[in-house]
C-alpha cells in the first residue's frame, strides 16, 4: 500500500483524540491534511466544538475552509492538544521536522501545548535521524552564517523554490538544510545551532512528544511516550 494510505489511516485515527471544547494545535503537511479533513467532518457531522491554532498559514486556510474556527497562538491561554506530522522519529523519540518549512511555528505551538501527538507513516520511524535537518535563519547575514555552517562541516544547502529563489517561511525567514549522514547526538547539535547568531530555530524536536500514531497498511499503532 502507498505511503499516503498509511498517512490517511494514521491521520484519521489521530483526529479521534480530539474532544469537545478543546483548543487544538493543528500541524502542517500532507499527513496533517488527513487530520484536518477528519476534524472538518467531525465539526460538520458530529457537531464537534473546537478551536484550532495553526502551525502555518496554509493550515489556517485549509482548516478555516472546513469550518474549524482558527485562532492565533497568542489568542489562547494554552493549547490542550497539538497534532502534527514529522519527517523522521528516532529510537529516543527525537524528531526532525520542517520538511514543509513550518518548523518555527510548529515548535512554538508544540511547546505551548499540554500534549503533543505526532502522526507518521511507517517509513519515518528510524533508529537514527538521517534526514536533512532544516534550520530557519534570519535573512540578514545569512550568507555569513551559511559559510560558518560549511566550515563546521554541517553540509548546508539553501532551500530554494521552483524559480531558484530562497523559500520564505511564514515569518519571512530563509531555510538552510543540513545534510548529515546521521545525527549521533540531536541534543548536542541543537545546542550548537542555538548558539549561532542568526539561527532562529532548528528542526530538531526533543522531549516534546507524548504519543505517536503510526499508520500501517491495515491499521494504526499508537505508542505512548510520556
Ligand atoms: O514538519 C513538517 C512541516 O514543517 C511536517 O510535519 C513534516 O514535513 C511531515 O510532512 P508530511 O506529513 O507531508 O510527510
Amino acid at each position: 500500500m502507498s505511503q499516503d494510505t498509511q498517512k490517511a489511516i494514521a491521520g484519521k485515527r489521530a483526529a479521534q483524540f480530539v474532544e469537545n471544547d478543546m483548543i487544538v494545535g493543528i500541524g502542517s503537511g500532507s499527513t496533517i491534511a488527513h487530520v484536518i479533513t477528519e476534524l472538518g467532518r467531525r465539526v460538520a457531522e458530529e457537531n464537534l466544538k473546537i478551536v484550532g491554532v495553526p502551525t502555518s498559514e496554509r493550515t489556517r486556510r485549509t482548516a478555516a475552509k472546513l469550518g474549524i474556527p482558527m485562532y492565533n497562538v497568542d489568542d489562547v491561554d494554552q493549547i490542550d492538544l497539538t497534532i502534527d506530522g514529522a519527517d523522521q522519529i528516532d529510537d529516543s523519540f527525537a524528531a526532525i521536522k520542517g520538511g514543509g518549512a513550518a518548523l518555527l511555528w510548529e515548535k512554538i505551538v508544540a511547546v505551548n501545548s499540554k500534549r503533543n501527538i505526532w502522526v507518521i507513516d511507517e517509513s519515518k520511524r528510524v533508529e537514527k535521524l538521517t534526514q536533512y535537518l532544516p534550520v530557519e535563519v534570519i535573512p540578514y547575514g545569512s550568507d555569513q552564517l551559511f559559510r560558518r555552517l560549511e566550515n563546521d562541516g554541517l553540509q548546508p544547502t539553501w532551500r530554494l523554490d521552483q524559480n531558484g529563489n530562497p523559500v520564505r517561511t511564514d515569518s519571512a525567514n530563509f531555510l538552510i538544510d543540513l545534510h548529515l549522514p546521521a545525527i549521533e547526538s540531536p541534543q548536542d547539535l541543537s545546542h550548537l545551532l542555538s548558539e549561532m547568531v542568526g539561527v532562529v530555530e532548528d528542526g530538531l524536536f526533543l522531549n516534546i512528544v507524548n504519543q505517536v500514531v503510526i499508520g500501517t497498511d491495515t491499521d494504526s499503532k499508537i505508542i505512548d511516550v510520556k
